[in-house]
């Protein structure tokens, strides 16, 4: 009998692979797969684009959210009805703190709910945070592997251009916010509430005194520290999916 396909991302229930990560940017789904081995191509519907993998035997899937966090809500929704248990996310963001630089990987531990999408789901007062197991063993690779990181609160946004978001900025980095991005708060909130284990690792692009329109461009330009910067968080999301698939004897 033909599988039933998931209404947005096009994906069927019976790929029996349950760790997923998440790019916004579809192209980034095409780097990651140049890391896989014996990479299949699934599906490309609106920015949902799918490619299905293994790393040092685990099954593996990378699928892009899109930006924001109505479209991510969407993705995790579906990826947790054809059997998901894990999900990082492989984003980029600009740096909010002086000592973030270009291409450090920030490995954020919780996120500011400026997003609406959470809020659709449930009250502000529920907090946006990282899964602790996905945190340990992020923490304790990027060490190993000298990933030049941070681990921090980060703040996920819905406005890329009003006349507030340098305020907005400032205001975030004088309260401690290390980074901000798009989609982290929505994938920790939506994430928790279905029973997923979710971390979030951002490259950053925008540098702390960079605007974030130039930042977005270089890096789409393919500017050198970034793209390391990309190249580390997919092998630390890669390395942390294992350690985790190991934790649990491989199952
Ligand atoms: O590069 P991705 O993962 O899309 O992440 C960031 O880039 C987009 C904005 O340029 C937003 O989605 C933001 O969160
Ligand atoms: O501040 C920023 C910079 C890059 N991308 C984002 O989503 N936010």
């Amino acid at each position: 009998m033909e599988q039933t396909l998931q209404a947005h991302i096009q994906l069927p229930a019976d790929l029996d692979v349950k760790y997923a990560l998440l790019p916004g940017d579809p192209a980034r789904v095409e780097r990651v797969k140049l890391l896989l081995d014996d990479p299949v191509d699934l599906a490309f519907n609106r920015e949902y684009k799918s490619v299905l993998g293994t790393y040092q035997g685990m099954k593996v899937l990378v699928i892009s959210s899109g930006i924001g966090g109505p479209s991510t809500a969407i993705a995790i929704e579906e990826l947790t009805r054809i059997g998901i248990e894990g999900i990082i996310r492989i984003g980029s963001c600009g740096s909010l703190h002086p000592a973030v630089h270009l291409g450090d990987v920030i490995i954020a531990t919780a996120a500011v709910r400026d997003d609406g999408a959470s809020k659709a789901y449930v009250d502000s007062a529920y907090p946006a945070v990282a899964d602790l197991d996905l945190l340990i063993y992020l923490r304790s690779i990027a060490e190993t592997e000298r990933i030049p990181h941070r681990l921090g609160i980060v703040r996920s946004h819905d406005s890329f251009y009003t006349a507030r978001e340098e305020q907005l900025t400032a205001y975030w980095s004088g309260n401690g916010i290390i980074g901000s991005d798009m989609e982290t708060a929505t994938l920790f909130v939506v994430g928790a509430l279905r029973g997923l284990k979710t971390a979030s690792l951002l490259n950053v692009v925008v540098g702390p005194d960079e605007g974030m329109e130039e930042g977005v461009r270089q890096f789409v330009s393919g500017e050198a520290a970034t793209k390391q910067g990309e190249q580390n968080q997919i092998k630390l999301a890669l390395s942390a999916f294992h350690a985790w698939h190991q934790a649990k004897g491989g199952e």
